[in-house]
């Protein structure tokens, strides 16, 4: 299993975004959560912030919309630059058509399933995707508790993408940490998102190569 890191800019100082971009080069991706304090309860930036951050990092950027109406919105991003981006299933009105937009336009299209979402009622979109997302906490926040109660989800995403036979990449975010990381892995993560674990760290770069480290030897046990 090929295991990814995406800090998440949602824990670094908003004043100094680009050398939190540098903070943690060691990293695959640079997560940049974006919402609009409608479809949840946080305003944080939004697509001119998302421009600037693609000028001053070269780390790839991995956009999590958590904003209604993504149909309207998400396509600028992936026209910006972004490489992925990622809608919520439950705020989308046409995910097969957003998805093939995204990938037209060039990014990695990403869906979002909140805590108490299920995939199976979304098994037969899978194949319009490059990342599934299964949130860990009530999006909104950092610093947020991990919910074990998710990990039979990531489970479940598994044995439907093996079941189809997809190259599709699990994402987890929301309380990743050394301590939740390794149950993460060997539920069937690839990629993890990682913000106060990371961010609230006196060396950003030293936890992105621990969190790495810990999921690679879980997944591959
Ligand atoms: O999308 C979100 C929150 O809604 C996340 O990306 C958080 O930013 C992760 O932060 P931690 O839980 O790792 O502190």
């Amino acid at each position: 299993m090929a295991v990814q890191i995406a800090p998440s800019i949602l824990s670094a100082d908003f004043a100094r975004l680009a050398e939190a971009a540098d903070a943690v080069s060691a990293a695959d991706w640079l997560h940049v959560d974006v919402m609009d304090n409608h479809f949840v309860p946080n305003l944080t930036i939004g697509l001119p912030v998302v421009e600037s951050l693609l000028a001053a990092t070269r780390l790839p950027i991995d956009c999590h919309l958590m904003i209604n109406d993504p149909d309207r919105w998400a396509p600028a991003y992936a026209e910006a630059g972004a490489k992925s981006v990622t809608f919520h299933v439950e705020a989308a009105h046409a995910p097969i058509r957003l998805a093939r937009e995204l990938r037209g336009k060039g990014a990695r299209a990403g869906m979002a399933l909140k805590p108490a979402t299920p995939v199976e009622p979304y098994e037969d979109l899978l194949g319009e995707l490059d990342m599934l997302l299964v949130m860990t906490v009530e999006p909104g926040f950092g610093g947020q508790k991990f919910l074990d109660v998710c990990l039979p989800k990531i489970r479940r995403c598994r044995e439907l993408i093996g079941r189809h036979g997809l190259d599709l990449w699990l994402q987890v975010d929301g309380g990743v940490s050394a301590e939740t990381i390794e149950r993460c892995a060997e539920a069937g993560a690839d990629v993890f998102v990682a913000g106060s674990a990371v961010f609230g760290a006196d060396d950003p770069s030293r936890v992105v190569e621990e969190l790495r480290r810990m999921a690679q030897s879980a997944g591959s046990a």
